[in-house]
C-alpha cells in the first residue's frame, strides 16, 4: 500500500518536532509511519565513527557533538544529489497510509517530496519562542544554527499549517486536532 498522505514537519531545534510527531503517532497507531531524513545520515555516521545509533536518534546531548560534522558531510552528499537522504529514508519506510516526516529542513526536501509524491504532501511548521527552546536545551551554535540546515525554511511561507509549540501553545489535544484536520479527507 503506497502512502495516501505525507505530512512534512519542519521547525527549529527544540521546537518540538519529535515530541509532537511522537504524540501524533500514538494517536494514529499503525496507520502511520514516522520517517526521519536524518536517520540515514545518523546511521552512516554511527557506522563510520563507531557511535551508538540509538543515542544519536534520541533527543539527548549526544548527537550534538556530531551535528556540525554530519551537516558538513550530508551537505556534500546533497550537492551531488539533493534527494539522496529523502529517497533512502522512504525506501526503508513501512507500507502505511499516513507517512509523517519529522525533520524537513531544506526547500529541496519539500521539492523532492512534492515531485516524488504529487498531491500527497502537506507541510507543517512547528514554532516555539527562543526562551522556551532554551529551556528545552537549545543554545546557539555557530555553523549549526546560522546555516542552511536550520535556516533554509525560515522564509518559506506556503505551510499548510503552523503549530505554535512555545509559550502561546494550545493544549496538546488541540495541537493534534489541528494536524488531524489535514487528514480529514482520508
Ligand atoms: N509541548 C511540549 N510539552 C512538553 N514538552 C515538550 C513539548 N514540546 C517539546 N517538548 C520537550 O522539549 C524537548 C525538545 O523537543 P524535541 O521534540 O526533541 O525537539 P526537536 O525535535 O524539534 O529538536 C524534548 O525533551 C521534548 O519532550
Ligand atoms: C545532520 C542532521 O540531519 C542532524 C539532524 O538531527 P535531528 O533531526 O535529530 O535534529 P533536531 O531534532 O532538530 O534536534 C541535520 C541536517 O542538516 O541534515
Amino acid at each position: 500500500m503506497a502512502p495516501r498522505i505525507i505530512l512534512l514537519f519542519s521547525g527549529k531545534r527544540k521546537s518540538g518536532k519529535d515530541y509532537l510527531t511522537d504524540q501524533l503517532q500514538k494517536l494514529l497507531g499503525d496507520r502511520c509511519e514516522i520517517i526521519k531524513i536524518s536517520q540515514p545520515i545518523k546511521s552512516h555516521w554511527a557506522k563510520e565513527k563507531n557511535l551508538n545509533l540509538n543515542e544519536m536518534l534520541s533527543d539527548s546531548e549526544y548527537k550534538e557533538q556530531y551535528r556540525l560534522d554530519m551537516i558538513t558531510w550530508s551537505d556534500e552528499m546533497r550537492d551531488q544529489d539533493y534527494g539522496c537522504f529523502c529517497r533512502e529514508a522512504c525506501q526503508n519506510a513501512a507500507d502505511r497510509p499516513i507517512w509523517i516526516v519529522s525533520d524537513i529542513r531544506r526547500k529541496t526536501d519539500i521539492q523532492w517530496f512534492t515531485d516524488t509524491y504529487p498531491d500527497l504532501i502537506r507541510t507543517i511548521r512547528i514554532t516555539a519562542d527562543e526562551e522556551t527552546r532554551k529551556k528545552r536545551g537549545y543554545s546557539f551554535k555557530e555553523g549549526v544554527d546560522n546555516v542552511v540546515s536550520e535556516c533554509d525554511l525560515d522564509d518559506y511561507t506556503l505551510w499548510d499549517l503552523v503549530v505554535e509549540n512555545g509559550k502561546g501553545r494550545q493544549q496538546l489535544e488541540e495541537q493534534l486536532g489541528s494536524i488531524l484536520g489535514l487528514l480529514s479527507h482520508l
